[in-house]
C-alpha cells in the first residue's frame, strides 16, 4: 500500500533516512477527510541511540566554524525553504489541516525567518573585553551547550522545528528533534533542506514517537538542553525531568490569555483580533486571547458583529486557497473541544454562534463563540485548544486588569482600546510574556516570543533565544605576579 504523503522513511538520522520497522506504527492521518496518508514507526532504542551519537559528532565539528559559516549554511537553508514554499505549505495541510491559505504564508514562511535571522546573527555572537584594576583583564567566550532535543507540538510543525533548530544551530550545537506524533512529516523536509544547504550529517537530526520516545531523549545524558513546546502538564514532566539531569530547558507551554476590549475601541480590528486571535489555525493556538474580555456597554454590538462576520468564514476543502477554516488536527483534539462546548452549554455559558460537531468525514468543528461567562466556569479557566471564544462582561479597568491576571498561565494578553496612554497602562500591568496592543497573535522572528507564569520558561525568536542555546565562559587574565598570603 502506498501512502500520498509517505516519506522515504519515518527518521531522519546522520544526514540521511533510517528505518526501523519493530518501531510502534504510527499512522499519519489526513484531518480534513480522515483518510491515511502516510505509516511511520516510532523510533526505538536503537534509532535514538544512532541519532543522538551522530549529533554529538557532528556538533563537535560544527562548534569549529566560524558564526560566518554556520550562518550561511542557515541562510542557504532559508533560502531553499522560500523556493519549497509552495509543496512544504501543502504538506503541511495535509500533516495538521490547517488550510493551505494559512500555511503559505505562516509555516515555512516562519521558518525561513528563523533560518534566516539567526543565520545573519551567528556571526555576532561574540564575547567581551572587561577591563579590570592594575591592567588586568577578562574576557567572555559565548559557547554552544552541546546537543539540543527539541520537541514539537502538532500546531505549527514547521515553524516550531525551525524557531528551535535555528538558534539552537546559529549558536554552534545540534539538535535531535522529536516531532508531535500527530503531525511527524514536515519536521523530515526541514532535515532535508538543512542537509542540502550544507550543515554536516547528523547536525539536525529528526526521530518520529510518542512521550515514550519523548522521555528518554530528555534524559539521555549527552542532552545537554531541552526545548519543548506542549502543554503545561508535559511541560512539568519535561522540565522536572531534565533538572534531574541539571539541563538546560526553553519551555513554550500553554495559556488561557485575555483579550481586552475597551468602550472606546474600534469595533471591526477588535472583532479582528478576536477572530484573529480565536479561529485562525482553528483556534489551535497557544496564544490565543480565548477569554474575551468586552465591556458591558458595547458588548451586544460585539457579539452581534461577531456573528455577521463569522458567517463569511469559508469551511471547506484545506487545499483550496479559498478556505479560511480548517477541520481539528484529530478526532482526539475534536472530542476534547466538544467536551469543553458541553461544559460551556451546562454552566449556564450563552451559546451564541457555532457549538456543533460539523457533519462530514474528518474532524470538523463550527466555530464556536459563548457569551455571559464569567471567571468560574470551565471555559474561562481551562486552555480548550480549539475554535471556542469566551465573551466575559466587564465595566472597570482595575477589575478587568485583576480579573485578566486570575489565572495561572501567562503566555499573551491583548488590549484593544483608542486611548493609547490606557493601552500601554494596563498592558503593563497584564502578567503575560507576549502581549498586543490593537493586535492579535503576531509573531515576527525578531522579536521575543514566551509565557511568564506556568506557561513557560524562556523565550524563543529574537536575540533574547541566544541566551537560551549558548553559555558564557569567563576568561581572568592577570597581567602582573600571581599573589598568595603563604
Ligand atoms: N507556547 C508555545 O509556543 C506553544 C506553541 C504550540 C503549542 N503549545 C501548547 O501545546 C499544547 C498542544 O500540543 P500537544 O497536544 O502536542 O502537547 P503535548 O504536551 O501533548 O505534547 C507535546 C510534545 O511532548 C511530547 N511528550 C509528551 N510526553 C512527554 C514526555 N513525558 N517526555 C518528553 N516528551 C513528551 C509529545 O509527544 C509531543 O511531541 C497546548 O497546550 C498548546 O498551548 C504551546
Ligand atoms: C505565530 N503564532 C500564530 C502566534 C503561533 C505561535 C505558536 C503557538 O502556537
Amino acid at each position: 500500500m502506498t501512502y500520498p504523503t509517505q516519506p522515504e522513511a519515518s527518521h531522519f538520522v546522520n544526514g540521511q533516512y533510517m528505518e526501523d520497522d519493530t518501531g510502534t506504527p504510527l499512522p499519519v492521518i489526513y484531518p480534513a477527510t480522515g483518510e491515511k496518508i502516510a505509516q511511520l514507526h516510532e523510533a526505538t532504542p536503537k534509532v535514538l541511540d544512532a541519532a543522538i551519537s551522530a549529533a554529538e559528532a557532528a556538533q563537535k565539528e560544527w562548534a569549529k566554524l566560524s558564526g560566518m559559516e554556520r550562518g550561511r549554511v542557515l541562510r542557504r537553508a532559508a533560502d531553499i525553504m522560500r523556493e519549497r514554499n509552495h509543496d512544504l505549505s501543502v504538506l503541511e495541510t495535509m500533516d495538521t489541516g490547517k488550510p493551505y491559505q494559512e500555511t503559505s504564508v505562516a509555516d515555512a514562511t516562519s521558518g525561513a525567518d528563523a533560518l534566516e535571522y539567526f543565520g545573519g546573527l551567528a556571526a555576532s555572537l561574540t564575547g567581551e573585553h572587561i577591563p579590570l584594576p592594575g591592567g588586568d583583564w577578562a574576557y567572555t567566550i559565548r559557547e554552544p551547550l552541546g546537543v539540543c532535543a527539541g520537541i514539537g507540538a502538532w500546531n505549527y510543525p514547521t515553524q516550531i522545528a525551525c524557531w528551535k533548530a535555528a538558534p539552537a544551530l546559529a549558536c554552534g550545537n545540534a539538535m535531535v528533534f522529536k516531532p508531535s506524533e500527530t503531525t511527524p512529516l514536515s519536521a523530515l523536509k526541514v532535515a532535508e533542506i538543512l542537509m542540502e544547504a550544507g550543515a554536516p550529517a547528523g547536525l539536525f537530526n529528526v526521530v518520529q514517537g510518542k512521550g515514550g520516545v519523548g522521555a528518554p531523549l530528555v534524559t539521555d545524558p549527552r542532552i545537554a538542553k531541552v526545548s519543548l513546546t506542549g502543554s503545561v502538564p508535559t511541560g512539568r514532566k519535561v522540565y522536572a525531568a531534565a533538572a534531574e539531569g541539571m539541563k538546560h530547558v526553553t519551555m513554550e507551554l500553554g495559556g488561557k490569555s485575555p483579550m481586552v476590549v475597551f468602550d472606546d475601541a474600534s469595533l471591526e480590528d477588535a472583532i479582528s483580533g478576536a477572530i484573529l486571535g480565536n479561529f485562525y489555525s482553528t483556534g489551535q493556538v497557544c496564544s490565543n486571547g480565548t477569554r474575551v474580555f468586552v465591556h458591558k456597554s458595547i458588548k451586544e454590538a460585539f457579539l452581534a458583529r461577531m456573528a455577521e462576520r463569522l458567517k463569511d468564514a469559508v469551511i471547506g476543502d484545506p487545499l483550496d486557497e479559498a478556505t479560511s477554516f480548517g477541520p481539528m488536527v484529530s478526532e482526539a483534539q475534536l472530542q476534547i473541544v466538544l467536551g469543553f462546548i458541553e461544559a460551556g452549554k451546562s454552566e449556564g455559558a450563552r451559546l451564541v454562534t457555532g457549538g456543533n460537531r460539523i457533519d462530514k468525514p474528518g474532524c470538523w468543528i463550527e466555530p464556536t463563540v459563548f457569551a455571559d461567562v464569567t471567571d468560574d466556569m470551565t471555559i474561562a479557566r481551562e486552555e480548550i485548544f480549539g475554535p471556542v471564544l469566551s465573551v466575559l462582561d466587564f465595566e472597570d479597568e482595575d477589575e478587568v486588569i485583576a480579573r485578566a491576571n486570575a489565572t495561572p498561565y501567562g503566555l499573551s494578553a491583548g488590549v484593544y482600546t483608542r486611548d493609547l496612554q490606557r493601552g500601554h497602562r494596563v498592558i503593563g500591568q497584564l502578567q503575560a510574556g507576549s502581549c498586543f496592543i490593537n493586535s492579535y497573535n503576531d509573531a515576527p522572528v525578531e522579536v521575543p516570543f514566551g509565557g511568564v507564569k506556568a506557561s513557560g520558561v524562556g523565550r524563543e525568536n529574537s536575540k533574547e533565544a541566544i541566551a537560551h542555546y549558548s553559555q558564557v565562559k569567563s576568561v581572568y587574565v592577570r597581567m602582573g605576579e600571581t599573589e598568595a598570603p603563604f
